[in-house]
Formats: C-alpha cells, structure tokens, sequence
C-alpha cells in the first residue's frame, strides 16, 4: 500500500452546489441561461462588454449570499490537521471556482485555476486589485484611473492561471482526488491522467459518473457536502 504524503485535490462548481451556487452544465445550470460563447470568451465581451459584465455582477452579487457548506469545512479542516499527521506531508487545493467558498470555509493558499470574482483586472494597465464595485458602472482603475477593468476570470480560449505550480504539485502528488467536476473543461479535466502517469493515486468524490470517471481507480458517487467530510474523517 502506497504512503499517502502529497495529496493534490481539484474542485468544481459541484462542491459549491450545495451553497447555492449554479452549477455549469446541470439542468438550469449557467450554460443554460447564457451561451458560453456570448458570456465566458474574450470574443464575446469585445462584441458585447456590458452583457458580460451585467453576468459576472449577477454572478458576484449572488455568491455573497451564500455560505461554505460542510464540503467546503472538511477540507480547510484537512489542509490544517494533515501536515499535524503526516510530517512534511502537503494538501494542494486546486479549483476551477471563481467563488470564495474555500476561503470561506478555512482553506488557505487556494489555487483558482479560473480566477477569481473577488478581483478585477484592469485591460489598460494590467494590474489586478481587490473588486470595489459593480463593473457595468466602470468604475476608474486604483493604479491608472482608466475605465476598463475585467472581470478577473479566466475565460474559455485563455491560458488558465498558475499552471506551472498545479503541475508541479502534480508532479509530487501520491494522491489526486477531483470532488464536484464534470471533466468537460480542459487541462482541468486532464489532470487525473497526468497524476495516473506519475503513479499517483486516484479518486473520485462526484454526484454522478464525470467525462472522466474512467480515469479513477475509485468512484465515490454523493453529494459532496457528505462524501468530502467522510473521506476526510
Ligand atoms: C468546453 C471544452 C471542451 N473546452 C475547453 O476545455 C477549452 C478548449 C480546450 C483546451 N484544451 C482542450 C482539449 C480538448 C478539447 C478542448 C480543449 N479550454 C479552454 O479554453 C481553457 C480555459 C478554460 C476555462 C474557462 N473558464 C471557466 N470558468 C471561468 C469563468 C466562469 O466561471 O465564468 S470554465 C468553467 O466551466 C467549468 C465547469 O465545469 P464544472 O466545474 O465541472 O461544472 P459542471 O457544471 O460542468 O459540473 C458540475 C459537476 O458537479 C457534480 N455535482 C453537482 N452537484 C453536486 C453535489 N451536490 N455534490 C457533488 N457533485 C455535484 C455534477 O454531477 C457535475 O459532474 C469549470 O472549469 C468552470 O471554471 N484554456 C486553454 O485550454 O488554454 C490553452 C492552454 C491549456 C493548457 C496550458 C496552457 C494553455
């Protein structure tokens, strides 16, 4: 039986569904409501950036009125408890949320693959500052005052964020659990068989069968706000 040290763990919106928040490709889901392509892609906010910016601020105003759920609480609780188990062991938290859920519910040191609504990015300076307001009103960047700030998202033909330290934590992982991800949005959905190929063990915790249940040695079907905390325990 391997040694678990390194455990590397990617989240999707299904962590967060049992908060509230809409999940992406479920029935009434996000892609339902809006084409990914007039919402989610730079193309789209150059033809129409106030559509775009009116759906992140729904999104942004919405997430606030949501609370971390018992999913969300047991793996803050894992990243603080595991290296007290396992010296020098490591928990790596990777997710393609652009909530703060995580944060919310304890866990530190976040990867958002797919950036976050919290932050905005200015297109004309590019810095990146803390959200102050709704972005249809454009209000004046904190660095050069010029009214073109972004939502501070990865958006679907765009290079995710902090791809060399996902990798390299995959590079040591002997263990890659993915909890509340359908696998239909890539390189995320690729990482489980990066992990297979370094040898890396891995699991499953998902409501249903993913684009990608194939690639896991184990399954564990549920929701995520009672698998999570009972694998963690
Ligand atoms: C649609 C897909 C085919 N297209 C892509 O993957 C594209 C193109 C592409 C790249 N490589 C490929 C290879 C093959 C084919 C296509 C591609 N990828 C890109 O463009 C990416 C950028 C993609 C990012 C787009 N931005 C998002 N989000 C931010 C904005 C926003 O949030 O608005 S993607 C967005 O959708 C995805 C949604 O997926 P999930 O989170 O899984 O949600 P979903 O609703 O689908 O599923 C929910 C799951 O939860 C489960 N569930 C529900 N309730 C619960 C519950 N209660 N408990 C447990 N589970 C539950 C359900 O059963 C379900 O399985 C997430 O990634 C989310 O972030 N960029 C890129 O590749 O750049 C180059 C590159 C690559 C590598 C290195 C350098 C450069």
């Amino acid at each position: 039986m391997q040694t678990i040290r390194n455990i590397v763990i990617l989240t999707g919106a299904g962590v967060s569904a049992e908060s509230g928040i809409d999940t992406f490709r479920s029935a009434g889901g996000l892609w339902e409501q809006h084409r990914v392509e007039d919402v989610a892609t730079p193309e789209g906010f150059a033809r129409d950036p106030n559509l775009v910016l009116r759906f992140y601020d729904m999104r942004r105003e919405a997430i606030q009125t949501k609370q971390p759920n018992p999913a969300h609480e047991a793996l803050g609780r894992l990243e603080r408890e595991w290296p007290k188990k396992v010296p020098g062991g490591s928990v790596t938290l990777v997710t393609q949320n652009v909530d703060d859920l995580h944060e919310r519910g304890g866990s530190l040191g976040v990867i958002h693959m797919h950036g976050e609504h919290l932050t905005v990015w200015c297109t004309a300076c590019d810095t990146r500052h803390r959200w102050t307001g709704a972005l249809i009103d454009r209000p004046p960047c904190p660095a050069c005052s010029a009214p073109f700030l972004r939502p501070d998202v990865v958006w679907f033909g765009e290079v995710p964020y902090r791809m060399d330290e996902i990798f390299a934590a995959l590079s040591e992982a002997d263990l890659f659990v993915s909890i509340g991800t359908s696998g239909a949005v890539y390189p995320a959905a690729g990482f489980v068989r990066t992990a297979r190929e370094i040898g890396a063990a891995t699991l499953e915790l998902n409501l249903e069968r993913s684009q990608g249940s194939q690639w896991f040695d184990e399954t564990r079907l549920g929701p995520a706000s009672e698998v999570v905390p009972a694998w963690v325990e």
